[in-house]
């Protein structure tokens, strides 16, 4: 029986509460076939190996810092599938599919949240538009990464997905951890917004190990998840508030914790975010940095991550405006013809990095 006394204890700063539908329902309207599935297994298996630096190439996870355009994102992963084909010898390109924005404060929280860009947080909407592109993106023929932030969504799109991060803001996070001992694919940790990479470094540690914590089956209903802990964790620079950590002597330093901790000496470096103080700009230069590190030998860099869109720059979310098409909402991005060369430039790099190498007998 409930009283006024009842009514007014629960869910008193709850407006509404609207249906999801469940994981299981959007996989049955957008199914990920045997096909696609091979090809996101193929992905995985690929940025393992270059984890564990069995292959070579340089993994290179490129991108919107945010999809808003679902066909601006696929013209971006068209015009990107030829210049990973081209590379292909010497990168493996992995797309950027954001959907999930961690914000510092307030701000539009990225296309499952609010799909419509005007606050109306039509999340049904958002999940099918997200898994349809996923989709589209992967019949291109280009592994998909996300962030994954909700620790609800991943049941509704992970099957997609063949490298994943835990963004700054979460990573020191328990729930973030969990949610990642579980996760199918491997997992890149960023450094904390302040700069610490220890707890990054403690993060990989963490979602290392299996986890028990409460969650959502794949029909929608709570379930107790027992994971197996995720062995393909790896640490990604991208700065702090006290500036760049991408250079050969902060690299030095994030393989050292990385030793000490008992962990694979391998980074991911994030040429965005603190890395370029979010001045696109500066993405080209910490490419050639990164770039002049790996032709020097520098074995534990394995990837490196560039925030890059049609159109160069971002604007503003300004509802009394139209959007420029293939421009980020977020981030700053690279534009197209400067991505090219960068990628371009890194190729080289990974031949030079080669080079160095002795010759397998
Ligand atoms: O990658 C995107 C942003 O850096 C991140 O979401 C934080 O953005 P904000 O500081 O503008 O909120
Ligand atoms: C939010 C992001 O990065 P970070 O967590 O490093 O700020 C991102 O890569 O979109």
């Amino acid at each position: 029986m409930t009283t006024p006394e009842t009514d007014a204890v629960s869910d008193q700063r709850i407006d509404r509460v609207v249906p999801l539908t469940t994981p299981a329902l959007l996989h049955h309207d957008l199914p990920l076939d045997a096909p696609l599935a091979s090809a996101v297994l193929a992905g995985r298996r690929a940025v393992g190996r270059v984890l564990d630096r069995a292959d070579d190439r340089l993994l290179v996870v490129v991108g919107p810092c945010s999809v808003h355009d679902p066909a601006a994102a696929l013209e971006y992963a068209g015009r990107l599938r030829e210049a990973a084909d081209r590379l292909s010898d010497d990168l493996l390109v992995v797309m950027r599919v954001y959907f999930e924005k961690p914000r510092s404060t307030v701000g539009w929280k990225g296309l499952i949240n609010d799909p419509r860009l005007d606050g109306s947080g039509d999340v049904n909407t958002g999940l099918r538009i997200a898994r349809t592109l996923l989709l589209d993106v992967l019949r291109l023929g280009l592994p998909v990464g996300c962030e994954f932030l909700d620790p609800i969504t991943p049941q509704y799109i992970a099957d997609t997905v063949g490298w994943g991060a835990i963004g700054a803001r979460t990573v020191e996070s328990q729930v973030h951890r969990q949610l990642a001992s579980g996760l199918s694919m491997p997992i890149g940790m960023k450094n904390r917004p302040d700069g610490s990479i220890a707890t990054a470094v403690d993060a990989i540690r963490a979602a290392g190990v299996p986890h028990v914590f409460p969650g959502i089956d794949v029909s929608g209903t709570p379930a107790i998840m027992h994971t197996r802990g995720n062995a393909d964790g790896h640490l990604v620079l991208r700065g702090g508030n006290d500036g760049p950590n991408y250079d050969a002597e902060s690299v030095a330093g994030a393989l050292d914790l990385l030793r000490a901790a008992g962990l694979p000496e391998r980074v991911v470096i994030d040429a965005s975010h603190a890395n370029s103080g979010k001045d696109h700009r500066r993405q080209p230069v910490v490419a050639e940095d990164v770039a002049a590190q790996l032709a020097a030998g520098q074995r534990g860099i394995v990837g490196i991550m560039l925030e890059s869109f049609l159109e160069p720059g971002r604007q503003d979310l300004d509802p009394t405006r139209e959007l420029e098409y293939g421009k980020s909402i977020t981030d700053a991005c690279l534009g197209w013809s400067q991505t090219e060369q960068v990628l371009t430039g890194l190729a080289h790099s990974v031949r030079a990095r080669r080079a160095t190498l002795p010759t397998p007998a």
